[in-house]
């Protein structure tokens, strides 16, 4: 039996936790390190957890990657969590609110909670957010949420982006901001969080699409039609539970929805691709080995929706695609309810 070694982290800054190291937990953790903070990450497999402290790679989720040495990690919550300023989640967002039960004593009474993830629960229909504050029952001005156009490899290469840290205290998210701003990472703060968490959620959705359209094969006006009349579903959603419109004309709407249905990299695109291939959703998942949250929560999506009366027939289509009730090339930006209505407002 190999022994896991005690973290070890060079006091080079303030004290932060990432539970999560799988692509964007390492690379959120590479951010905060290279932004001088000391970053202990949560790994559940111990293997994981030595290859991050001792190789500082983490060759599954981020090949080539080199991480900084005030990076290290542990698969022993409590050695993670202590005296942690900041405490970064980055899992599964449906997994979310098991981990939080398990950590929940752990966390120190006076850190910053902050979501990393794109997802709504299934069944209770909540933003991350939400879970958190129900999980923790802490004021909600000490929890954060970070979104925006951030594909993980990109950013663990250093390639420059921007972000939303939103809180509904501005001193907070501007805290959060402080901690994750880097020579390649800028972070951009609001109050908004409802539509910069909707944002993360939606465009996913919309980058499924724009993944099946491409697995069948059709063209840049199809792609075009989608993500144009895609963002007029993520808005008109996104304001009918209080976000404000700008939010998501910014970086963690339109932003964030150009990076993901643009890139191969994005593992909804990726899912989406699939489909259009021909593959039923169960062979789409035994196919991903990382997290596609589109998949989950799109059915969440339309049912916040329909308590709301928002019509939202891309997403919709991407429901039928997903329960083999449409085929994938007859997904169509076209297909809305009322043809009547001016398009692409
Ligand atoms: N990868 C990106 O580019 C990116 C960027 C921004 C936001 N996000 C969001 O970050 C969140 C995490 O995504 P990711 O890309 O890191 O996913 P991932 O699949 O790369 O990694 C998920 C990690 O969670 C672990 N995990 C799986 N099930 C778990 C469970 N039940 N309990 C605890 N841990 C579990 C996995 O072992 C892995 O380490 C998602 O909500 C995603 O939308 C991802
Ligand atoms: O790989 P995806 O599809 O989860 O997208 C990753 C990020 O959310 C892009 O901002």
């Amino acid at each position: 039996m190999t022994m896991t070694q005690p973290l070890v982290l060079p006091d080079t800054g303030r004290r932060v936790a990432v539970l999560g190291a799988g692509s964007w937990g390492t690379t959120f953790a590479k951010i905060l390190g290279d932004a001088g903070c000391s970053v202990a990450v949560w790994a559940r497999r111990p293997e994981l957890a030595r290859e991050i402290s001792q190789s500082r790679r983490n060759s599954d989720y981020l090949p080539g990657i080199n991480l900084p040495r005030n990076v290290a990690a542990s698969p022993r919550l409590p050695e993670v969590l202590e005296g942690a300023e900041h405490v970064y989640l980055s899992v599964p967002s449906q997994s979310l609110r098991e981990n939080l039960r398990i950590v929940k004593e752990l966390i120190p009474e006076t850190a910053t909670v902050v979501s990393l993830m794109k997802g709504v629960e299934r069944g209770t229909l909540a933003r991350m957010s939400e879970v958190i504050l129900a999980e923790l029952g802490i004021d909600s001005d000490r929890i954060a949420v970070v979104s925006g156009p951030n594909l993980a490899l990109e950013i663990a290469k250093e390639q420059p982006t921007a972000a939303v840290v939103s809180s509904t205290s501005l001193a907070t998210a501007s805290d959060v901001a402080l901690a994750a701003s880097n020579r390649y990472f800028r972070c951009f703060v609001n109050t908004d969080v409802v539509g910069t968490e909707f944002g993360g959620v939606l465009k996913n959705l919309i980058a499924v699409a724009i993944g099946i359209v491409d697995g069948v094969g059709y063209g840049e006006n199809t792609k075009a039609s989608i993500i144009t009349r895609g963002l007029v579903e993520m808005t008109d959603f996104a304001v009918a539970y209080g976000a404000l419109p700008e939010t998501m004309s910014g970086l963690a709407g339109l932003g964030d929805l150009i990076a993901t249905c643009e890139s191969p990299l994005s593992r909804n695109n990726t899912a989406g691709r699939l489909l259009g291939q021909g593959y039923d959703y169960h062979e789409v998942v035994a196919q991903m080995n990382q997290t596609a949250e589109g998949l989950a929560s799109v059915a969440p999506v339309l049912e916040l929706a329909a308590a709301k009366g928002v019509e939202m027939p891309i997403v919709m289509q991407v429901a039928e695609v997903l329960a083999g009730t449409l085929a994938p090339r007859d997904l169509a930006p076209h297909l809305t309810t009322d043809t009547t209505e001016p398009q692409g407002e």
